[in-house]
Parts: structure tokens; C-alpha cells; sequence
């Protein structure tokens, strides 16, 4: 693949819900290109969820693609069958959400459930699954691998719930990794050591990223490209630094100035001094 590929390419896509006839997400055109951090930020309800879902084929019951076209990693999402999903999803685009702990099952020892897809899907032997969780673990820079490897999630902190669902994420070794939400129930320092790591992991693997927040103080912190949501629409996009210190909507603008009550600015000191 070359570097140009676009892994991510949406054009005019409309997602409605065919029970009402509701159009929840309308006109989305995006890509993301390989190595690239594409953030998508906007109120609750601006239909940011809703769109990685449907890059997951995993909408909502009654919900689907109506209009436009979607592909990923060359695909045609609209006529996808359940083998061709089978081989995009948690294989080739990866994603974390919020609540970390709701993905794991709390009565099964948190080891086995990352090393399940690498014996699944990989066919690694039990032994040689462990192994690799353990690197995964290490590399996501949770200490003690091996002890945490026999842990029940109710045992951990959400910080560390969150690295290993990135380990687990990552365990395929996606093309796309998409985080939506997935600092969001953390305490701000938690959610500042997320970011960097997410940041250093798209660093060494090269995994293009999807970063989907509320918050812009997130986005601005990783994202190459930010596109604004509202009411099931892209009102505004540019590079980071467009849309936090230029923005062009006044829609834009307003997000940023409430951010800026509650500190846009505690991810950014680097990025507003560089610039
Ligand atoms: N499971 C569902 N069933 C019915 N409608 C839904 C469902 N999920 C989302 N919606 C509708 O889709 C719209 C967009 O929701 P979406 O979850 O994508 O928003 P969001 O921008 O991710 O907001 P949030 O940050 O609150 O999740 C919502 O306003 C809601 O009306």
C-alpha cells in the first residue's frame, strides 16, 4: 500500500435511521490517510459516535447507510458481507471506547480475554499468546505484565483498564485505530498519560488514528486534522491549528472560547508555543 492510500474515504455519506426516516449523520466526506491523527469533535448528539460505528459496522439497529460512499481500507462498507466484516473489524481498525471496564468481563482474568483474538484469529497457541499479551502489556507500559495478566478488571484502575484495551486493540496489529471517547472518564492527569501513549504507539506502529471527543482540549492534543460536528454535520474542519487559534465558524469559535473556561490549554502549552 502506498503511503497516499487513503485507509478511511467517506464522500457525501448520509446515516439515517430508517425507523423514523431521521437523517442522523448527513454530507459526511472525510479520509484518513495512513500515518494520519483525524479528530472529530462536537457536541453530544452531533452524530460523532454514529459515524465510528459505522466505520465499525456497528450502527444501531435500524440504522444505516443511505446515501453516499463509504470505504475503508479500499472496502465498500455498503456491500460489505459478514465475512468481509469479520476481517475489518478488531482486525484491521481497532477501536476503544469510554468506560473501559464495560469490555471486559469481570469474571475472567483480564490475560486471557486480550489473548483470545491472537489464538482466534491468529492461531497462536495458548503459550505463544501469553507471550504476546505480555509484550503488549509492556508496550502500553503497564508495570508487572505478568502479574496484572491473572487480574480481574475489578482489580484496576480505570487508567490502566484503558492501556490494556489498547494493548488488546492493537493486538492485530490494525491499519486504523479509532478512540472514541476513551479518555473521557478519566481524571485529567490519567487522561494527559492516554493521550501520550496513544501518541507514541501511532509513533512506533505507524497505526492512523480517529480521535472522537466532546473535548477540543483532546483533540487539539493529537490530532493532525480536526472536523467540527453539529447537528449531524461537518460545519468546520482544518488542521489543528486552524481550527483552535484560527476558526473559521462561529460555531467554532464559541466551542473554543467555552473550552477555554475550563483550559484548553492543559494538553496544549507545547503546541501554542511552538507556533
Ligand atoms: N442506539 C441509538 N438508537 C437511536 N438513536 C440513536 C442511538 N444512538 C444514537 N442515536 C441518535 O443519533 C444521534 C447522534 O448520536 P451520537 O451518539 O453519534 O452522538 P455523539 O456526537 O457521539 O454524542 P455523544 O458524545 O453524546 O455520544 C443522537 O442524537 C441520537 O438521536
Amino acid at each position: 500500500m502506498n503511503s497516499d492510500e487513503r485507509l478511511l474515504d467517506y464522500r457525501e455519506v448520509t446515516i439515517a435511521n430508517r425507523m423514523t426516516g431521521e437523517h442522523i449523520v448527513h454530507g459526511f466526506t472525510a479520509s484518513l490517510r495512513r500515518g494520519e491523527v483525524l479528530g472529530i469533535v462536537g457536541e453530544s448528539g452531533s452524530g460523532k459516535s454514529i459515524t465510528c460505528r459505522s466505520i465499525l459496522g456497528i450502527l444501531p439497529r435500524g440504522f444505516d447507510i443511505t446515501e453516499g460512499t463509504a470505504e475503508v481500507l479500499g472496502q465498500d462498507l455498503r456491500n460489505l458481507s459478514a465475512k468481509g466484516w469479520l476481517s475489518i473489524r478488531g482486525v484491521r481498525v481497532g477501536a476503544v471506547f469510554q468506560d473501559p471496564g464495560s469490555y471486559l468481563n469481570p469474571s475472567i482474568r483480564v490475560g486471557p480475554q486480550i489473548a483470545e483474538p491472537l489464538r482466534v484469529r491468529r492461531g497462536l497457541k495458548r503459550g505463544e499468546a501469553k507471550e504476546r499479551v505480555l509484550d503488549l502489556f509492556a508496550s502500553v507500559h503497564l508495570a508487572d505484565p505478568a502479574d496484572l495478566y491473572q487480574r480481574y478488571s475489578y482489580e484496576l484502575s480505570g487508567g490502566m483498564l484503558q492501556r490494556i484495551l489498547i494493548a488488546g486493540a492493537l493486538a492485530l496489529e490494525p491499519e486504523v485505530l479509532i478512540a472514541d471517547e476513551a479518555t473521557t472518564a478519566l481524571d485529567v492527569t490519567v487522561q494527559a498519560e492516554i493521550l501520550d501513549l496513544l501518541e507514541e504507539l501511532k509513533e512506533k506502529t505507524g497505526v492512523a488514528l480517529v480521535v472522537v471527543s466532546h473535548d477540543l482540549a483532546v483533540v487539539g492534543r493529537l490530532c493532525d486534522r480536526i472536523l467540527v460536528m453539529r447537528h449531524g454535520q461537518i460545519i468546520d474542519q482544518g488542521s489543528t491549528r486552524q481550527v483552535l487559534f484560527e476558526p473559521a465558524h462561529e460555531y467554532t469559535r464559541l466551542l473554543v472560547s467555552e473550552h477555554q473556561v475550563y483550559g484548553l490549554d492543559r494538553f496544549l502549552a507545547a503546541e501554542r508555543s511552538a507556533g
